[in-house]
Parts: structure tokens; sequence; C-alpha cells
């Protein structure tokens, strides 16, 4: 008697697959073909029939239990060895990895973190210690310990991870309510505002009071960042043009303005533009100076008139002074920054427009590594309309050259690190010191920035040189790194599908108002492959935990490979032998039938 009619007659005893099921199709054509690389291929067919050719739908569950145990009797020995201890078993062959030898003990450290005991295996130096550094995840998404595996190659890299859930949670992050009572619920077609200014001041542009918020669009979900203009008393169709062009503006280095509006959501006439949301930002300000030096602006904060002129030797050991606390930055930043800022200059001068107002607190800085940090100059369009002086084509080519100078002063500031550099009395010594530091190439593009001569943008191209593909370079590496860690979050993605659909069907009680759907047949077998998958424990019935274990099943269950497993009852007495394929044919026909069901009630939607 093939095995297999055997598994197939116990089964029908327990509950009898439905006839039309995948099961039953799959048990019937294994009793008419041989099974082949099974378990059972070993055993002899003499002694099954020996041992079970009495079995009937009538027999007790005693005279069952026995028969089951003598078959299993009849079954070589296999013990089962999680695959990740198989190397410190020194078990030679890799297919005898399930036959244990005994005189080996199992060597695994174990680790309880928020309730998870986590598993590891003993390290090479045989110290048998985890590695202490778990990742702490402030967002309470699932722990992931950072032993290396060959599983941590499935993950993104830990500080990218950190970084993206960082930002993650600053992105939906909520407003105490104490502390915001006045916040508005909707500011028209944005929801969900949350003051993003620093100690929740609000801060000053021109003689305008002003506040930034992040909020959420109610129409496409996406999160923006508002800049509010309190009490602003105009109308802004007039600017209608020029708001279309600033929007048109699309660039790596620029902030995008998504939309003007006019709301009285504040409880007053405030005037607000809606900017593109980068969480985890701050000004170049923030960045690189100390609080020490007056924010906002370039002055003096040594004189209580920062437009009276000061001796050469207080101005220099005063920004000496600045450039020791603050310390130098590495020429590679300021070329980075420069390169970055002059493609966003490009971008906005090419398209007939003015920056106007340049400064370090317009400057956003993304990123924790100053050489490869990503800058974006913020709020542009804003001091087109408080100025309000519609610029003629005259007019934006003045505003263009003081472009390029705020750009140098910019540039200058960071050199020597201190604001009073770039007071117009300090600029020779500020251009002298920071020659000391600098390469002759950085110092030559800031003087030209501040020189009186007609500037115009491009002729920085030929002073960046060929460090503009040094910085293409880098920009094109990071890029495939985010790819390659892009790649495996899609397979993780992959995978997470496939157990939503497994969860998804394992013990419905509600289906069809019956108890038993996810009791027989196909659900049965994905039940039993559910334990197959997760919930198998070691000799010493210890659970056993091994991501490889687990990514390598999903990925055969997804791809419907031919390769076979052994399914076991909790109570061990059924036992099926499937393929992939036909589990995957399993899962597909068993999720479709729920999501049809859900659908046609409008509840769920299926994928
Ligand atoms: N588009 C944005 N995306 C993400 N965060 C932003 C954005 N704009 C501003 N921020 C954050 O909000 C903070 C405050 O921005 P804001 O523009 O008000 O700066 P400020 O220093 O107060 O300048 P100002 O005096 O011009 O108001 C910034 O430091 C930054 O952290």
């Amino acid at each position: 008697m093939d095995p297999m009619a055997l598994v197939t007659q116990y089964n029908l005893l327990q509950n009898g697959p439905p006839e039309e099921s995948k099961l039953a199709t799959y048990m019937k054509r294994q009793q008419n073909v041989s099974p082949q690389s099974t378990l059972f291929q070993s055993l002899s067919n003499q002694s099954l029939s020996k041992n079970y050719s009495n079995l009937d739908i009538n027999q007790s569950n005693a005279s069952m239990k026995k028969a089951v145990d003598k078959f299993q009797a009849s079954i070589p020995v296999v013990d089962f060895v999680p695959r990740n201890l198989v190397n410190s078993l020194n078990i030679p062959d890799g297919s005898s990895m399930y036959a244990k030898d005994k005189s080996q003990p199992i060597q695994a450290y174990q680790k309880n973190v928020n309730g998870t005991t986590y598993f590891y295996p003993p390290d090479s130096n045989g110290t048998n210690q985890p590695n202490s550094n778990i990742f702490d995840d402030p967002s309470g998404y699932l722990s992931m310990s950072s032993v290396e595996s060959p599983t941590s190659s499935l993950y993104a890299q830990d500080d990218m991870r950190r970084d993206l859930l960082h930002r993650n949670a600053l992105s939906i992050a909520s407003p105490d309510s104490d502390q915001w009572p006045d916040l508005p619920e909707n500011v028209e077609d944005y929801h969900d505002v949350y003051p993003l200014d620093i100690h929740g001041h609000s801060s000053k542009i021109l003689t305008y009071s002003t506040s930034t918020y992040r909020a959420t669009n109610s129409k496409t979900g996406e999160k923006c960042c508002l800049k509010r203009i309190h009490s602003f008393h105009q109308t802004i169709t007039k600017y209608t043009p020029l708001i279309e062009a600033w929007k048109k503006i699309n660039h790596a280095n620029i902030v995008q303005l998504k939309d003007v509006f006019i709301t009285k959501a504040f409880n007053d006439s405030s005037l607000i533009f809606v900017f593109n949301y980068h969480p985890d930002s701050e000004s170049l300000q923030t960045r690189h100076f100390n609080s020490n030096e007056i924010l906002n602006g370039y002055n003096d904060p040594f004189s209580s008139d920062p437009n009276a002129p000061r001796p050469y030797s207080h101005t220099k050991n005063a920004i000496l002074r600045h450039q020791h606390s603050n310390g130098l930055l590495s020429e590679n930043t300021l070329w980075n920054y420069a390169i970055q800022l002059s493609g966003a200059l490009r971008a906005i001068h090419g398209s007939g427009l003015a920056l106007r107002g340049l400064c370090l607190n317009r400057v956003l800085v993304t990123g924790n590594l100053n050489t490869r940090a990503r800058l974006r100059i913020n709020c542009v369009a804003v001091m087109d309309i408080l100025l309000n002086d519609m610029a003629s084509s005259n007019i934006i080519g003045h505003f263009q050259q003081e472009d390029l100078t705020d750009f140098g002063k910019l540039l200058l500031a960071l050199a020597c690190r201190s604001l009073i550099a770039v007071h117009q009395d300090n600029l020779t010594t500020s251009i002298d010191l920071m020659a000391r530091s600098y390469s002759n190439d950085i110092r030559n593009l800031i003087r030209y920035l501040l020189s009186n001569q007609r500037r115009h943008i491009t002729e920085l191209m030929p002073m960046i040189g060929a460090r503009f593909y040094t910085q293409l370079d880098a920009a094109q590496n990071h890029s495939d790194s985010l790819e390659n860690e892009l790649s495996k979050e899609m397979e993780n993605g992959r995978l997470f599908r496939l157990l939503v659909k497994l969860g998804s069907i394992n013990e419905r009680p509600e289906f069809n108002l019956d108890p038993a759907w996810s009791e027989t047949g196909d659900r049965y077998m994905l039940k039993l492959f559910r334990d197959y998958l997760f919930h198998q424990v070691t000799e010493e019935g210890r659970p056993w935990l091994d991501m490889s274990h687990i990514v390598q099943t999903l990925n055969k269950l997804d791809s419907g490979s031919a390769d076979t497993i052994c399914l076991y009852s909790r109570d061990e007495k059924t036992i099926l032998v499937v393929s992939y394929q036909e589990l995957k044919q399993c899962l597909e026909q068993s999720f479709s039938e729920i999501a049809s069901v859900a659908a046609s009630d409008d509840l769920v939607k299926a994928e």
C-alpha cells in the first residue's frame, strides 16, 4: 500500500476534505502515483500495508493512536535541529541536517526583549553573548536584533532605517492640544496642523509675523508645510502669474511651492504658502552656528550698533573666535553646498525669477553627514509678495545680481563660521582669513560672487570644474545604494502580502457562518503550513526561531516550487506531504474566496 494512501485514509477519518478541494484532488492523485523524493520513500510498502491495512472508518481512537505509533516507529528517527545550528554541530552533509548527533548539545543564547524571545547561535569566539545593540525604536515598530546573521542582508541598513523611522515619526506626530489650544482643525483643504517653529515662537519676515506648520492635504493625503503670514490684508490675484511661475520650478535643491491662498482659519486674515514637507530638516543657520550669535541676519553680536565700523583687530579676533568655537567646515562640505545652491539659483534665474533674500535660515538642510547633506532653498515667492513690488524684467536682473552677492556672503559666513564675517566692512578681512584654511579655488569663487562686476550664475560652472563630477559620482553611488535597499524592502513587501493572505485565511470562525471553513480541506493544509512556518520547536520543546527558514519557505510558496514538505497536525496524528505548488494554489483559491465575499459586501479591499 502506498504510504500516501495511509495519509489519505487517516486524514479522511479526521475531517475528510471536500471532494472538490485541491487537497482531495492531490490525495487522489497520490493514490495513483507513487511519491518521489518524500520522507516515505524509505519505508517498506509491505510493512506499511501490514500495519495499517486494518484501518477503517469505525476504528476507535485508541487503536488509531496505536496504528499511528507503529507507523511513526517504522519511520527512521528524525530529530529536528535548527538549521542555523547545523554548522556549529559540524554536520558535514546538508541533507542529513535533521539527523542530529545526540552527543552534541545545542548551544543557543536566549534573550527576552519586550516579551519576544530571541535565540542567538553561539558567536565565533564562543562567548555566546548576544550583540547588546538591540535596535531601539521609539515609534513602537517591531524590535529587530542587529545581530549579524545571514538574514541581516534582508533589511535596510540600520542607520538608514533609523533615519527613515525618525522622519516617519516626525511626519505623524500630533500636537499637544494643551500646549496649542488655538490650532485650527482645518486650514482650507489641510488638516492635522502641527507647529514646526522652533520653541513655538513666531518669527518675522519684514514687518510680518510668521509661523510654520506641517499639515496634511485632505484631498491627496500628502504632508506639506504651511508658511503662515499673519494679518495680511491685501489681495493676491495680481500675483497669480508669478505664483504659477514659482510652482513650475521643480528642482532637487528647492522646496517646491504648491499653493498660495488667504484664510481666516486662524481668526485673522492669514496668507498661506504651501510647500513640500521635508521631515527632519533644519536651517543652515541652526546646523552650523551656535546660539550665541544673533540668529536673524548677519549682525555683529558684540556691537550695540551693527553698522558701527570696528577696528581691524577687533573684527579679526572676533571672527577667529567664532571659527574656533564653531569649528571649521571641510572644504568638501563647502563645495557640496556651493554646487547645490548654484544649481538651485541657476534654475531660478533660468526661469526669469529671482530668489531675493537668500540667507542661512532660508536654506533647509536634511541628512546627517555634511558632505552628503541635501540643501533646499525654502520659502520661495514669499518676498515677492510681501515686498509688493511686481518686478519688471530690468529689476529682476538687479535682484538676480543681489542673489549672487547673497550667495557669496552665505558661503563666506560658512567658511568663517561667523555671521559678522559678512558685514560689509569685514568682507576683505574675512576673505583673507578664510584663505588661510581653504583653497584658492573656493576663495576665488567667493570673491567673484562678492565682486562689483556684472555676474552670471552659469559662470560658476568653470570654477566648480571637476568637483562637479565628484558630486555627481557621490549622488549616483548614493542612489545605487538606495535602490539596493529598496529592492530588499520590495522583497519584504512581497512576503508581507503572502503573510497577509495567510493571516486572513487561517482560523476564520465567522466565514459563511461555517466554523469548519478554516479547518477543512485547503484551509486545513494552510493552517498546518502556518505551524510549519512559525511554530516549530526544538527537540527540547523550545520555540525555534529562524528568520531564514521563514523567508526561504515563503519564497518557495510564492514561486510555487515543486519541492515537497511534511506538515504535521498539532497532535501529530495527521501527516501531509504537499508541494509548495499545491499550497500556493490553496492559498490563492482560499484568499480569492474571502476577497470575493468581502468585495460583495464592499467591506474590505482585497489587495
Ligand atoms: N518645507 C519644510 N519641510 C520641513 N520642515 C520645514 C520646512 N520649512 C521649515 N521647516 C522646519 O520649520 C522650522 C522653522 O521654519 P521657518 O521657516 O519658520 O524658520 P525660521 O528660522 O523661523 O525662519 P523665519 O524667520 O523665516 O520664519 C525650520 O527650522 C525647519 O526645521
